[in-house]
């Protein structure tokens, strides 16, 4: 049994559905999911707003085949890869992975876990507290508090990640 935080956004075609496309697709494996934020684009590329949540799993699959099964989520979303950082229907970004006795970490060409770049991202961070307050993620400099890691960005970083409500909410 592995638990995993996944991350999920959507800045084309219709963001809510392509975010509710991957809580049926883990089905029973969905342990919590955050509210849905309307995020500022991270990564320098002029384009629309993100929705975005973060999601807990837990199933016997490996690393490998929670990130494969993301991908098959994407591609069902029609997800194409043009730009870096660019435009997309839905991303299925794995962020860390437990497994009993510990974390995964590796780097391979298709994996490199924890997320390297999570702990620069508030449209991970502050979605992945609504379900895990007390979260820790593994960085180069060891394990840092979820809670310190927003405290410690930028402003105007997580004041572009705006709460707008359950994703099965009417709002
Ligand atoms: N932890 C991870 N989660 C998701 N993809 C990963 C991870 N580590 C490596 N990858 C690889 O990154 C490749 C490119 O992913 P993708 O196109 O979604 O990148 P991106 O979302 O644009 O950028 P970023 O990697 O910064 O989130 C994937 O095909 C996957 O094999
Ligand atoms: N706000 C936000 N910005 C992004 C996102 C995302 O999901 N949300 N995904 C990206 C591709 O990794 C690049 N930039």
């Amino acid at each position: 049994m592995t638990r995993a935080v996944l991350s999920a956004g959507s800045n084309v075609g219709d963001r809510l559905a392509h975010l509710r496309s991957v809580v049926a697709g883990f089905g029973d494996d969905v342990v919590a999911v955050s509210a849905v934020y309307a995020t500022a684009p991270w990564g320098g590329v002029e384009q629309d707003d993100f929705y975005n949540i973060t999601l807990i799993v837990e199933g016997e699959r490996t690393a490998h085949e929670w990130l494969a099964a993301g991908a098959r989520l994407e591609q069902a979303a029609e997800r194409t890869r043009e730009v870096r950082w660019g435009p997309r229907t839905l991303d299925v970004d794995v962020i860390t992975v437990d497994v009993v006795g510990g974390i995964v970490v590796q780097d391979d060409p298709t994996l490199t876990l924890p997320h390297p770049r999570a702990a620069q991202r508030a449209f991970v961070l502050v979605p992945w507290l609504d379900v895990e307050p007390d979260a820790l993620l593994h960085t180069d400099v060891g394990a840092r508090r979820v809670d310190e890691l927003v405290a410690q960005l930028d402003s105007a970083e997580t004041a572009g990640v705006r709460r707008l409500g359950d994703l099965d909410g009417d709002w």
